[in-house]
């Protein structure tokens, strides 16, 4: 995975915004508080300190205008690589190459005085982030209407909210004309409006800077990241397109996977995924061989000619050769969705009574079998999602070599016209304990044809409209 599209044409110097090269952090962890104190009488003479490094060996090179989400699990590191990269923390080794004026949203509160207030704490954050006295004074309106906090702006900052620490952190890097934005979890403390703001700025900031941010939100992470890195243990083991990298990485975070390293992880997946592109291309010569077959017993008459017309829009919509996981107690077989006379569809209109159906095979005895999906647009953003566990449905145990097929009916909500993906996913527990076995990332692509959607991501199922002239 380290050697991805993104990885592979190194950028040119001049194209470079941020170059870490072998860059590690050692931290000092002593057992008792004591032993501090004793390391630095005795100076060196003993060892009262055992080394932990959270960061090892990270090279990274991210290009002029790139958006980089970094994810993995709490203590991966994340925070302690952007906090190196702009300059707050000293690494143990390596080098760092950052061109370009950064505005680094890391933790709350760190980049303020707690006994200033938040006006006071605008100039020394500002100038900190290299405004001079001049563009502080041109700005300082717009930056208190950004953070929007009311009269809390003249209160010292030891007194606000985590949420109000945020808006006015983001609101000063918002105005420094930043050339690199850092963004650490931010996101995940403000409220909805503040977050929108935020994403608002993000999304405009992308035209013309250099993103680097941390989020556990893989929504977040999709829509506003062309390139993600995935940290484990201090050590980068994946970097490429955020989807792949972050499927990869929920399908290790979600299973008892954990047990693995993500390093090994990764390759039993990459092992595991060319099997089964063979497995399923040698699958699918032989279905071809069957379809043919078909046509010379059927002969061209309608009902044939339709049947066949109906199988090829459904090979073309389910994708078997597609990234998937899981602990193998479920293998997906086929998934398709029908209108409301039962056929097969490949195209579907909002408002349509639609059934979504997923048909997989038991492998193993499943005594709470789940099965869900979730559609997706082309950002990667979730729209909707739906499992058997959302229903009163009572599901019997299912034994080896069991077939059974879901049928979620429903009327398609109104989306934007274009192309959709759909993960699908067969497990066995409970809505809040259960095991992955077979989960397909992508696997059903479908279109919405007709759309009434003109600004928004979906539209509504409008009843009627009214007006009245001086009622
Ligand atoms: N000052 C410190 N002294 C000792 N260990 C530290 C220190 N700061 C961080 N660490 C350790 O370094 C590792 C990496 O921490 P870091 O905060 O970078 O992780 P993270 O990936 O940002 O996690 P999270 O998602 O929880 O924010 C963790 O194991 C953490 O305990």
């Amino acid at each position: 995975m380290k050697d991805d599209t993104a990885m592979q044409d190194m950028p040119s110097d001049g194209d470079v915004s941020i170059r870490v090269s072998g860059v590690g952090k050692c931290y000092h962890i002593y057992a008792r508080p004591q032993d501090r104190l004793l390391q630095f009488l005795l100076r060196g003479r003993r060892q009262f300190y055992r080394e932990f490094w959270a960061l090892k060996d990270i090279d990274l090179t991210i290009r002029r205008g790139e958006s980089v989400a970094l994810i993995g699990r709490n203590g991966a590191g994340k925070s302690t690589l952007l906090q190196v990269i702009s300059g707050v923390l000293q690494p143990t080794g390596g080098s760092m190459d950052v061109r370009g004026r950064i505005a680094p949203l890391l933790e709350l509160g760190s980049s303020f005085n707690p006994e200033f207030s938040g006006m006071e704490n605008i100039g020394l954050s500002a100038s900190v982030l290299g405004l001079s006295e001049e563009q502080i004074a041109e700005r300082r309106e717009a930056i208190i209407a950004f953070a929007d906090i009311g009269d809390f702006i003249h209160q010292p900052v030891r007194t606000y909210s985590s949420g109000m620490q945020a808006r006015l952190a983001f609101a000063v890097a918002a105005h420094v004309d930043a050339e690199i934005l850092i963004v650490d979890e931010i996101l995940s403390v403000g409220d909805i409006a503040f977050t929108q703001k935020c994403t608002r700025f993000i999304r405009e900031f992308r035209e013309r800077g250099t993103l680097l941010f941390v989020s556990h939100d893989i929504g977040a992470i999709t829509a506003l990241c062309d390139r993600a890195v995935w940290l484990s243990g201090g050590t980068v083991v994946a970097d490429g397109v955020p989807r792949e990298v972050a499927h990869h990485y929920k399908a290790w975070m979600a299973g008892p996977q954990q047990h693995m390293t993500a390093q090994d992880f990764l390759e039993t997946l990459k092992t595991a995924e060319a099997e089964a592109t063979e497995v399923e291309a040698e699958a699918e010569a032989e279905a071809a061989v069957e379809a043919e077959v078909v046509v010379t017993q059927g002969g061209p008459d309608g009902e044939t000619a339709l049947v066949q017309t109906l199988d090829a829009q459904v090979q073309t919509v389910f994708r078997r050769d597609v990234l998937s996981s899981g602990e193998g107690g479920a293998k997906i077989l086929q998934a398709w969705i029908e209108d409301a006379r039962g056929t097969p569809v490949s195209m579907v209109n909002g408002g349509d009574l639609v059934t979504l159906c997923i048909e997989a095979e038991a492998q193993q005895t499943l005594d709470s079998l789940i099965v869900g999906f979730g559609v997706k647009d082309r950002l990667g953003q979730t729209m909707f999602a739906w499992d058997t566990t959302k229903t009163d449905l009572v599901i019997p145990p299912v034994n080896v070599g069991d077939r059974f097929r879901a049928g979620f009916r429903f009327h398609f909500p109104y989306l934007l016209g274009g192309t959709y993906t759909t993960n699908l996913a067969i497990a066995n527990g409970t809505s809040d304990m259960y095991i992955q076995h077979h989960w397909m990332y992508d696997a059903l692509e479908f279109h919405v044809q007709w759309s009434t959607v003109a600004q928004g991501l979906f539209g509504i199922p409008m009843d009627g409209v009214s007006l009245a002239i001086n009622p």
